[in-house]
């Protein structure tokens, strides 16, 4: 009996293993890749190493003594690694690609071949061999690969909690694996990045950490860019550009050898072309060319996306005439939020003067912050590598959560037309949670819509179990009938969705730090999962009188549960609402109503609701979601600056009249900017009354309107300058009296 255990041990091992070996890839995507069938060789315990001089000072022998550490100077198989120069490996100068980080690789009986183009497609040939090693045993492969994409990788830009330390460590390692070249730090809450600290170099502390993560970078052979975000205050003198070169030389010192400057989301004085484009190319002859050993500088312009371009106005042709050549020119696409594609580029490029360099507004969330994107990444050109410098990614302030859609930017970008986008998000998922791939790929595939905001951008949602939902839906509110095959799809996917809530939140070490960062969405996907079941149950008894009280009244609390989950969220976090929500919300209503019309009820029959709706007639505001939470409601802010059309409104607008206790605004502008606006209120829609707006910070921004009592229907604020503003839309908050 003791060979029991022993026995399943080795068959699952057996079978784990040979599930890897089926679902094998290779990450990204190589260009060239064969395989001899019907042969391979076991891993070599020792080989002996032949080694080419060029990479002494690089990080292609040591990832690869970490991957294989049995070196003998006697042992039969033999490795023999170096660049095209190099001696040991010049019969195979032929082979190597001819393009930057090119490598060739091959796996033969008594050797193996890695020869790059430079140090860093060596290195990653070594990245190619280690996934190898992964397998029991060494197939007889020879790859000959290179990147699509001259600049691949990520720039942390986004709004909110910057990453911490342990994250961008565990970044900096994913894209060294990834064949990722570039992480960008620019967190736009960091204040040494931007105003007001951005003259002066950082604290002793936060300066040895940067140097800890210069370091790591290199290991993992990536170019770290430092970024500086000036704009909102920079002079246009010789102190302010003084300051910044000092910044940067300090920089320098902690090991950077990229440099960025950012003059997005600023307004005023900054926004300058001509004056951006001198501080640019003084920064490009002063520095980057004397140091030599820094990559070329890359800048965001202000106006970095089509939508907020006039081309006549000159801004972008004058950075593309005036800024050196090798400068290199963000662009996030047609929107701020965009997928790129040809047009896309052929837009940019002439303009600029030279091959955009995209920074990719994806999967970043500080515009949906109750939302995470977990889905594919889909939409952007597949045939568009020969027009870009690079594609890098904003991400969420979720670092691990974001790496779903990281792995799949970094297989886009070194092979974008074997780039299969359901392909690569699977192994995505397999990749962060090995063990747990099936719980986290329901949780993903329900995850990833962004609900309505203020960019008007949405991705797909619940795409497998779209047709039944539908279906389901369809027949009860035709019919008044359950389709029976959709209604068990639906109910099979409540459990799995009940399951992997469970099975994720249980998951342990697997990857805690993972856990630990969508924990509050875990909880709510395990809500959304049980008012499915509740909901579909009730479906089944709007005729019975008594059964169907207690699903209706579980069903309320579940709606409860789920809009109160979280401090740090107006609104609660979102799960699911793309598709589960609204379809469960809506089956909700309809077997309440047909309750309601059988008995002679008046249950609540309304799901969701939020008694406050917003129209504007400007461009940025129109979309912004309305939130509402207990006597509170809000129009979610806006990182962006605002172009307030003269005469252009906003207008939110009551269920039914209520009592206001507090109105607060705040437009991010000093307080003779808001002489530009009137604040009205209403009670009829048709007469109005001025609410005029106190300061409440003594000076700047935030403003309190005197409407304590007063009982509207509408709030307008609209400028009447008579000419457009730049403002900010940082907080639009009401409570309303008890
Ligand atoms: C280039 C650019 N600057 C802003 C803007 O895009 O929108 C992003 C998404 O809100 C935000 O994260 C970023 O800081």
């Amino acid at each position: 009996m003791k060979r029991r255990p022993l026995l399943l041990g080795i068959i699952s091992l057996l079978a784990t293993a040979t599930i890897h070996a089926q679902e094998f890839r290779l990450q990204p995507t190589p260009q060239n890749y064969t395989v001899q069938q019907d042969d391979s060789i076991s891993i070599p315990r020792q080989y002996r190493l032949m080694a080419g001089n060029s990479l002494n000072n690089g990080t292609a022998l040591p990832l690869l003594r970490s991957l294989m550490p049995e070196e003998a100077p006697d042992a039969a198989f033999r490795i023999y690694i170096g660049t095209k120069g190099d001696k040991v490996v010049s019969s195979y100068r032929k082979r190597i690609p001819q393009k930057s980080e090119g490598y060739f690789l091959k796996i033969e009986k008594d050797r193996i071949i890695i020869a790059g183009a430079d140090e860093r497609g060596t290195y990653y040939g070594v990245q190619t061999l280690a996934q190898l090693l992964t397998l029991d045993k060494l197939p007889l492969a020879e790859v000959a690969d290179y990147p699509d994409v001259p600049y691949r990788g990520v720039v942390e830009g986004f709004y909110g909690t910057p990453w911490s330390q342990e994250d961008r460590i565990r970044q900096l390692d994913f894209y060294g694996r990834n064949k990722m070249n570039v992480y960008l730090y620019g967190p736009k809450d960091d204040p040494y990045h931007s105003t007001p600290h951005w003259r002066k170099p950082y604290p002793a502390q936060e300066a040895e950490r940067l140097k800890q993560l210069v370091d790591r970078a290199r290991d993992n052979n990536v170019i770290f860019y430092w970024a500086i975000h000036p704009g909102q205050d920079i002079r246009w003198n010789e102190e302010d550009r003084e300051l910044l070169l000092q910044k940067f030389e300090s920089m320098y010192q902690l090991g950077v050898r990229g440099f960025a400057v950012f003059f997005d989301d600023i307004s005023g004085e900054g926004t300058k072309a001509d004056k951006q484009a001198e501080l640019l190319n003084y920064i490009d002859n002063h520095f980057v060319q004397v140091k030599k050993d820094v990559a070329p500088l890359v800048m965001c312009p202000t106006e970095y996306n089509k939508s907020w371009t006039k081309v006549e106005g000159g801004y972008l042709t004058t950075l593309g005439e005036k800024l050196n050549k090798d400068i290199q020119i963000m662009w996030t696409g047609n929107r701020v939020i965009a997928t790129i594609d040809r047009p896309t580029l052929d837009f940019i490029n002439p303009l600029i003067k030279r091959k955009a360099y995209i920074w990719w507004n994806f999967p970043v969330s500080d515009y949906v912050r109750d939302h995470l994107l977990m889905g594919p990444v889909y939409g952007n050109g597949l045939d568009i590598e020969d027009g870009m410098s690079a594609f890098v990614s904003n991400p969420m302030e979720h670092a691990e959560a974001s790496k779903i859609s990281l792995y799949s930017v970094a297989d886009y970008t070194w092979n974008m037309e074997k780039f299969d986008s359901d392909t690569s998000w699977r192994h995505a998922i397999k990749d962060l949670m090995p063990l747990h791939a099936e719980y986290l790929e329901t949780f993903a595939a329900h995850n990833s819509d962004l609900g309505k905001n203020g960019h008007g951008f949405r991705r797909e949602e619940s795409i497998r179990l779209q047709p039944a939902l539908s279906a389901l839906l369809k027949s009860y509110l035709e019919k008044g009938e359950i389709d029976e095959t959709a209604y068990n799809q639906v109910d099979e996917e409540c459990r799995k969705i009940i399951l992997s809530a469970d099975m994720l939140l249980a998951s342990g070490n697997e990857n805690r730090p993972l856990i630990d960062e969508i924990r509050p969405w875990l909880t709510q996907f395990k809500l959304v999962g049980e008012y499915g079941k509740t909901v579909l149950e009730m479906m089944r008894l709007p005729q019975q009188e008594e059964a169907f009280l207690p699903g209706h009244a579980h069903a309320q609390a579940l709606q409860t549960l789920m809009t109160d989950n979280d401090a740090r969220y107006p609104q609660g976090v979102k799960s699911g609402s793309g598709q589960l929500m609204p379809t469960f919300d809506a089956l909700f209503e309809a077997s309440t109503k047909q309750y309601n019309q059988r008995f002679h009820t008046a249950l609540n029959a309304r799901a969701v609701y939020s008694p406050y709706t917003l129209e504007s007639n400007v461009q940025q505001l129109a979309l912004l979601p309305t939130q509402q939470k207990g006597k509170e409601g809000s129009i979610a802010p806006s990182n962006e600056v605002i172009l307030w059309q003269a005469g252009g409104s906003l207008t939110l607008s009551m269920d039914r009249p209520r009592v206001l206790a507090t109105l607060r605004i705040d437009l991010g502008t000093k307080e003779e900017g808001y002489t530009h606006f009137r604040l009205e209120t209403s009670l009829d829609g048709k007469t109005w009354r001025n609410a005029n707006l106190q300061s409440v910070w003594k000076g700047y921004t935030m403003q309190k309107a005197d409407v304590k009592g007063q009982k509207v229907l509408k709030i307008r604020l609209t400028n009447t300058s008579g000419s457009e503003q730049k403002v900010y839309f940082k907080a639009f908050r009401l409570t309303e009296q008890e």
